[in-house]
């Protein structure tokens, strides 16, 4: 049985440790937490999966683990890159740290109008806000993950009828410039414009004839995928540093084709 009363409990966490050893990450991940995400098309409730953490010095045992999840309870505002930045401030503030990083991955969805018949339908994409702060500095990265079409070039030349073609999956992680507020909707027009055609959730038929000849009159490969994003994001003025990756989930192979390449933005 507990000796305690819960005024007496000792605080572990709070004790000296003399291994001389600081701690770049200690906190929570994992921890599913309903937010709302904002998107030029306003705010978008969603579930997202969280990861905050701290840096702990070499001579603090332990950091304040519930601290973590108060803050994140405490969230009430649809989030943006802007206001990532504001809750890692808050993070250092309230566990008494110095550097940390957080993470609010979730999907988001935006509606679309089918290209021909213009019938409205939802389109599901991944993104996520991630902070980091280290010798008093922070910076924000959006990501999003767009599933696209991509029609391979090669096919399309050498067959006499029809062209291979898959979903791919581009993803861009993009850091940017101090203060910079970028909405998802502009990194996911982004990675749409760099493919064979861009997907809707809804599609009668004379739209699908629309996203077939569409692939068909603008093949791609792995490579260009990933070379016209970063050809964009290289211009970008918001953004300092960019990854951009595709997975093609090649549909003559039971394996992706994969292409993954960083640069710098014109904020660099
Ligand atoms: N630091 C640390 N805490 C842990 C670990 N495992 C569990 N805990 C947590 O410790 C929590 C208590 O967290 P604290 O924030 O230190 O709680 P507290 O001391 O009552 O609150 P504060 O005064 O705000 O620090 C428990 O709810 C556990 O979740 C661990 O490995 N390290």
């Amino acid at each position: 049985m507990n000796a305690f009363t819960p005024t007496e409990l000792p605080d572990v966490q709070a004790s000296p440790d003399r291994r001389g050893q600081p701690i770049q990450r200690v906190g929570v991940r994992g921890v599913t937490h309903p937010v709302t995400l904002l998107t030029e098309q306003g705010p978008c409730p969603t579930v997202a999966e969280v990861e905050m953490y701290v840096a702990l010095p070499a001579e603090q045992k332990g950091t304040h683990m519930s601290r973590f999840v108060a803050l994140l309870q405490d969230v009430r505002h649809p989030l943006d890159t802007v206001g990532v930045s504001a809750l890692m401030s808050d993070m250092l503030t309230l566990l008494e740290a110095d550097g940390g990083y957080l993470s609010i991955a979730a999907p988001v969805f935006l509606t679309k109008q089918a290209p021909v018949s213009g019938i409205p339908s939802l389109m599901d994409y991944r993104m996520a806000l991630r902070a980091e702060h280290v010798s008093g500095r922070t910076t924000v990265t959006l990501s999003i993950t767009a599933p696209v079409t991509s029609l391979c070039p090669c096919s399309k030349t050498i067959s006499r009828y029809g062209a291979h073609n898959q979903r791919s999956h581009i993803t861009i992680a993009a850091t940017l410039a101090d203060g910079v507020r970028m909405l998802p909707d502009d990194l996911i027009r982004i990675a749409e414009n760099a493919a064979s055609c861009e997907l809707w959730g809804l599609l009668k038929r004379a739209d699908e004839k629309f996203v077939t000849e569409r692939a068909y009159e603008n093949p791609k490969f792995v490579e260009d995928l990933v070379r016209d994003v970063a050809a964009r994001l290289a211009d970008d003025p918001r953004v300092r540093r960019y990854e951009v990756s595709s997975e093609n989930f090649e549909s003559i192979h039971n394996h992706s084709a994969y292409a993954w390449m960083d640069g710098a933005g014109a904020a660099a």
